[in-house]
This record gives C-alpha cells, sequence and structure tokens, in this order.
C-alpha cells in the first residue's frame, strides 16, 4: 500500500493518501442460473416520483469498512461492500413475486418494524402483493401455514414491541425449511433474527443455490445483544440501552437512600457486555461494570470487594451493573453438564443472586454490625420486550428498503445493514463468522474505565 507523499511518518505534512480497498464480491441470482431476466425497476414508471441524478446505485457505489488509520503502518487496507440502495435493473417482475418473512430467535425492539417495512416497501415502491409471514421462527416453513401479509393489516405494526408473526429458539431443520420454500413457491425471503439466525440462513442460501433456485435471501441482523459483527449496530439496542438506564437510575436512588447501600443491575449479554457498556457510560451513575469480556474477581488487592469499600466510604453507595454473561467461571455449579436452549446458546446461572449473596457474605464477614444494603434489580425482558424508540425505528425502516433494494436487483445470500452510518450489503457467510466483542483494548473500554475508574482487575 502506498501513501503519498511519505515523508513524515507521523502524517502532520500528508496531503494525500491512498488506501488499498478490496472490494467484497456479493452473491447474484446470475452466478448460479443461466439466464436470469432483468426488467427496468416500477419506481421509474412511478408517476408520483420522479428520481433525481444519482437516485439509482450501481456497481461502482461502494462503502469502505475502515475508516480508523495509523498512517506509521505500512500498509492502508480496507474491505469495500457494495451500496445498499435502489437499482435501476431489477431481476423479479413484481406481479410474479412471493415473498416470505420469518422472525427467529429473542425478541428485539423494532421486529415489528422491520416486519412493517418490508410489507409498505414491497407493496408500494415494487407493487409486489403476495407477501406471506412465516409464523414461529424457522420452524414455521414447515410447520405452520403462513399469514397472508398486506399493507392495512401492518399499518401500526411499528408501535408494538415482540414480533406479531411469533419467534421460536431451536427447529431448524434446512431440507424440511428448503423444501417447504419450494413448496410455496417463495422466490424471495427475508430472514431476521441474531447470529444464530444468520449461521442458519447462510445454510438456507447455500442450499437454495445448490438446488438452483429462482430465490433470493436477505438477512436482517436483529440482537438486543449487539454481538453481529461488521455492522454498526444490531437494531433495537439502543432502545434496550435506554430501558436499562431506567433499572440503573432505580438501583442508584435505592443505593443513595441507604446507608452503605449497593444498587446491582443484571443486564442482558450473553456473551457480549455491549448493553452494560453503554449503559455505563451513558447513565453514569454506574461505579463499577462487569462484562464477560473482562474477568473480573472479587477478594483481594484489586478486586471487587476493595473497590466497593473505597467507593462506600467515599460516597456511601455505590452501583454495580453485571452483564449476565459475566463471572460464570466463579459461580458454583451443581450439575457437571452445562445447560444449553433450543437453539444451542448456553443457559447461564443467574450473575446478580451470585453476586449479591457474596456481597453480604462479604460485610457481614469485614464489617459485622455496620449497616449494609444490596438492591438488586433484574430487568431482564423488560428492556427488549417493548417498542422501538424513534432511533431505531429509523434505522429499522432503512434496514427493510435496504434488503428490499438489494433482493429485488437479484442479489442474494446477503446482509442489510450500516457500516460508518451508511447502508451496505454483506455477504451473509462473512457476517456470520464475524462476532462483535467488546475489546477491552480499545477506547470503548477506556472510555468506562475513565468514567467509572473501576479495577482492571488484572492481577498484579
Ligand atoms: N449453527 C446453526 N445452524 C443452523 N441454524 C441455527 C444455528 N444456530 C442457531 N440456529 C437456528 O437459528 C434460530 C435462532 O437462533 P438463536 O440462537 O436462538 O437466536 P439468534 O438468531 O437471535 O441468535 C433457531 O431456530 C436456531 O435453531
Ligand atoms: O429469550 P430467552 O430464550 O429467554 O433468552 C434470553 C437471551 O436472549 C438474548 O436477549 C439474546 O437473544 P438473541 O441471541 O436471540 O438475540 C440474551 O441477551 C438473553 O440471554
Ligand atoms: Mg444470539
Amino acid at each position: 500500500m502506498n501513501v503519498q507523499p511519505k515523508p513524515h511518518q507521523d502524517g502532520q505534512h500528508l496531503e494525500s493518501l491512498a488506501i488499498n480497498a478490496t472490494l467484497v464480491r456479493l452473491p447474484h441470482l446470475t452466478d448460479y442460473l443461466p439466464h436470469p431476466q432483468s426488467h427496468p425497476t416500477p419506481l421509474e414508471s412511478n408517476h408520483f416520483y420522479h428520481p433525481f441524478d444519482g437516485f439509482y446505485l450501481s456497481h461502482s457505489d461502494i462503502i469502505i469498512r475502515r475508516t480508523i488509520y495509523d498512517l506509521s503502518a505500512n500498509s492502508l487496507s480496507s474491505s469495500a461492500y457494495p451500496r445498499a440502495g435502489p437499482r435501476k435493473e431489477i431481476f423479479y417482475q413484481p406481479q410474479n413475486v412471493r415473498a416470505a418473512i420469518v422472525t427467529c430467535g429473542g425478541l428485539c425492539p423494532g421486529l415489528n418494524t422491520v416486519i412493517r417495512e418490508l410489507v409498505v416497501g414491497l407493496w408500494e415502491q415494487y407493487g409486489v402483493r403476495e407477501i406471506f409471514g412465516i409464523k414461529a421462527g424457522y420452524r414455521g416453513f414447515y410447520s405452520m401455514d403462513p399469514v397472508k401479509l398486506d399493507v392495512k393489516m401492518v399499518h401500526n405494526w411499528h408501535k408494538r414491541g415482540g414480533t406479531v408473526l411469533e419467534t421460536s429458539r431451536g427447529g431448524f431443520d434446512l431440507h424440511k425449511i428448503v423444501n417447504a420454500i419450494e413448496e410455496h413457491g417463495y422466490n424471495q425471503v427475508y430472514i431476521i433474527g441474531g447470529d444464530g439466525t444468520l449461521r442458519g440462513a447462510v445454510k438456507i442460501f447455500n442450499e437454495i443455490r445448490r438446488r438452483k433456485l429462482y430465490v433470493g435471501v436477505a438477512a436482517i441482523p436483529k440482537t438486543v445483544d449487539n454481538d453481529v459483527g461488521i455492522i454498526d449496530r444490531s437494531f433495537g439496542f439502543q432502545t434496550a440501552v435506554e430501558k436499562a438506564q431506567q433499572a440503573i437510575s432505580a438501583a442508584h436512588v435505592e443505593a443513595e437512600s441507604a446507608p452503605n447501600g449497593i444498587g446491582l443491575v443484571k443486564l442482558m449479554g450473553r456473551t457480549t457486555g455491549h448493553i452494560a457498556l453503554n449503559a455505563t457510560l451513558s447513565s453514569r451513575d454506574v461505579d463499577c461494570c462487569l462484562i464477560p469480556e473482562n474477568s473480573f474477581y472479587l477478594e483481594g488487592k484489586g478486586g471487587l470487594f476493595e473497590f466497593l469499600d473505597d467507593r462506600l466510604a467515599q460516597n456511601g453507595h455505590a452501583v454495580v451493573v453485571v452483564a449476565e454473561g459475566a463471572g460464570q467461571d466463579m459461580i458454583p455449579r451443581t450439575d457437571a453438564a452445562s445447560q444449553k436452549d433450543e437453539s444451542g446458546n448456553p443457559v447461564f446461572l443467574d450473575v446478580g443472586v451470585w453476586l449479591k449473596g457474596e456481597l453480604k457474605r462479604w460485610w457481614e464477614r469485614d464489617h459485622k454490625g455496620e449497616l449494609f444494603t444490596v438492591k438488586y434489580i433484574d430487568p431482564t425482558y423488560m428492556i427488549r420486550a417493548v417498542t422501538a424508540n424513534a432511533t431505531d425505528n429509523l434505522y429499522c425502516t432503512l434496514l427493510a428498503h435496504s434488503a428490499i433494494h438489494g433482493v429485488m436487483a437479484g442479489y442474494t445470500g446477503f446482509v442489510a445493514g450500516p457500516i460508518k452510518g451508511n447502508y451496505a450489503y454483506i455477504p451473509m457467510d462473512e457476517i456470520a463468522e464475524t462476532k462483535n466483542q467488546v475489546d477491552t483494548k480499545d477506547h470503548n473500554w477506556a472510555w468506562v474505565r475513565s468514567v467509572t475508574t473501576q479495577p482492571d482487575f488484572e492481577r498484579t
């Protein structure tokens, strides 16, 4: 990679630079179908709409993934993805489209908005009339009747939490699912789900391609945990963080109102601490944030008890936020085998209940006779079983419309999502392989440390 000119390695006097961008190739129906026919988009013949110059995107419109560089590095490189948006030529005749929409995995604010916008976008922009909701997740493809959807039916779904289509874990049977897609004649499949769903979606797409079916598959990443990689964040995450803050505020009030009061809040986050981290940064009431990516310990120098001792001595109260996946290795397990849910996700022991017990034990041992209270709040589903906030509703809308334009353009096996604020199409397998975890060596975590001044839990 070359940077021009390169006299000052620190980039102080740099006037221009070149970034080596590798364009990621998106699967397309033309890859495996002999002669798919393209047609002008119906947007062209819409009397009420006159596209401005540059409205239609093409192969030359891309989004670069990396935006942060160290100019002293030898090479500046990034991957680049096709930009999401309408194309002038599409690979479907709208009157022949039979679209299926499915929601899988746990709830997430905004699911109904995505469904609604898929229906509205397909119906209003492209004139599609055959749109079906698959009930109860992947298993619904082969075990339940689909629900016919139309614009009237979905008109106020964005104001409701949950998923009207219902969802479930488990029940992934590749052949039954793809057989059902063939039998029902679906030629567009929109899959809304998290990391597990995406791994399933990759298999569905590969099987569809193996069978050479004229079926476009798009996924829209969903999870409050925000554990999906490459994209900026998953929808519903911000709403969940907002709700989490209410729990933290309550814990703070309780802690402040008691001598030596500790407010303890457990938040969702199976293997990632994004909700805990973001709620901590935004609430400012938190003294210590415990996440799965950063092991912690209780006793001794630099441990949680010593830190809380200091905080209680200084302020008379403290607030601790713990992500549900944190500290699992410290909680005594009675059964040898760890439990799994129907999708194969680990079922955790309750770190909040355990920590509350440990805090009480510690105080009783070291401060016998002094007043002390731990108020434990576990908002669990309250942060995700809610309507999406304005930002998430807007985000869900753009995701759905991006997915529709991509599928109509013949792209398949892709995910629609924002990269540094711009909407892109990303190959599904790349997303399914990339996990978004909190990097405790980067600035996000450093901000938590500087806001809370909590210990790093690195034993010296
Ligand atoms: N590796 C996998 N291959 C195929 N299907 C999977 C895989 N992992 C999960 N699934 C299916 O995806 C769906 C949702 O997965 P789950 O982990 O519960 O939620 P999420 O997609 O939100 O992470 C379930 O129906 C599950 O059976
Ligand atoms: O809905 P369940 O099965 O009780 O699972 C709860 C889990 O779902 C999550 O909300 C994440 O769900 P997804 O992986 O389905 O997005 C976790 O934060 C939580 O551990
Ligand atoms: Mg998941």
